[in-house]
């Protein structure tokens, strides 16, 4: 695993950082339609019976497609782990202390977490991106998590996660306390009762609960009309991990890699690019369903169909690791079966 060095994003200097963000979505495309289906016309040709692999054939077509080759490849998925720290946590909306953000990030260093056991379950490359993480921003009931500035040098640090010759990105977190950002951003894009939002994260209690409820409304407050803008309800309300999602799936639509979202948390920072652009996912496919219950509202509202539903409830990136296991599955079996006529078995009648 590589850990990359604690790093406290710069501050751009272009005048405006929103724009140049707003630049690249001008340019996001559609997925290479010829390799779709160079895909499709090879998976007819399989030995089993015509759509018999269900949801994997769409898997390979969907990753043929952002990968723009006729034979996609899950040769070097990697996990990324955003992780940021939040002035809100000192409210009370987490079951474990601020401090186990740190904690968290030298286990995943030492190979302790639960991420690390399934990225090496399944051969995933594994790095942490350290945003400035002993560093809470600002409790945003009060201020703004971040600076526009802070945030698009965020966006852009987060765009770092596709180097290397990726051809699969998974997004997830560390955070403690970021499932309140998660919700207060979640109820800044698209309305409804902070309750609607809130759940039970690491496992508070009803008085946690509705701790989380108050802090997404004095939020929702405090900030008004601003948030209706998505790139400002981020740097307002959201936290460093998530800008850095952002940026990472812009990064990766711009460069041909698919990304798996792992739960609620990177769902909820997903939101913002789909709130800019009804197609800026269409490169993402959702890796599972949280247990958080506001995860399978922000799926339905962002037109996501989880891979797997394990009722997990962790962050790292873990749900969207597991669903890899899936992909290189969809994709073993796409190149590597035999067609009706090599294996010399009778086509349909
Ligand atoms: C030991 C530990 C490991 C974790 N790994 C991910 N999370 C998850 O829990 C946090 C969000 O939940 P909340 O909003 O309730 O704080 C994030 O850090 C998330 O990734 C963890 C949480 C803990 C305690
Ligand atoms: O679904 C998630 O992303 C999640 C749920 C609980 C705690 N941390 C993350």
């Amino acid at each position: 695993m590589t850990q990359t060095p604690k790093a406290v994003p710069a501050p751009s200097n272009s005048g405006l950082p929103f724009d140049d963000i707003r630049a690249l979505l001008t340019r996001i495309g559609g997925p290479d339609e010829a390799a779709v289906a160079a895909v499709r016309a090879r998976e007819a040709q399989l030995v089993k019976p015509a759509g018999a692999l269900g949801r994997l054939e769409e898997i390979t077509e969907w990753l043929a497609g952002w990968q723009r080759k006729p034979t996609p490849t899950v040769a070097r998925p990697l996990v990324a782990i955003f992780a940021g720290s939040h002035g809100i946590a000192a409210r009370g909306v987490s079951a474990y202390p601020a401090s186990v953000t740190r904690q968290m990030l030298d286990a995943f260093g030492a190979g302790h977490a639960a991420i690390n056991q399934i990225c090496s379950a399944f051969d995933i490359g594994l790095k942490v991106f350290d945003l400035a993480s002993d560093h809470p921003t600002p409790d945003f009931t009060s201020g703004d998590a971040m600076s526009e500035q802070e945030c698009a040098a965020t966006m852009a640090y987060g765009m770092e996660a596709i180097a290397g010759g990726i051809d699969l990105l998974v997004v997830g977190e560390m955070g403690i306390g970021n499932t309140t950002v998660a919700s207060t951003l979640s109820a800044a894009l698209f309305g409804g009762e902070a309750a609607d939002w809130v759940g039970r994260g690491t496992g508070v209690d009803d008085e946690g609960i509705a701790r989380k409820v108050e802090t997404v409304e004095a939020a929702l407050a405090h900030h008004g009309a601003a948030l209706d803008d998505p790139l400002e309800a981020l740097r307002r309300v959201g936290g460093r991990e998530l800008a850095a999602i952002c940026g990472a799936i812009l990064a990766a639509r711009l460069e041909r890699v698919p990304v798996v979202i792992d739960g609620f948390v990177a769902t909820a920072a997903a939101a913002v690019l789909h709130a800019l652009d009804a197609s800026a996912l269409a490169h993402c496919i959702a890796g599972h369903q949280s247990a958080e219950a506001a995860h399978k509202r922000l799926l339905k509202r962002l037109e996501l169909a989880p891979i797997l539903k394990l009722d997990m409830r962790l962050g790292e990136g873990s749900g969207g690791a597991l669903a890899v296991a899936t992909i290189k599955a969809a994709v073993a079996c796409h190149t590597g079966m035999a067609t009706f006529a090599e294996a010399a078995v009778s086509g349909k009648g």
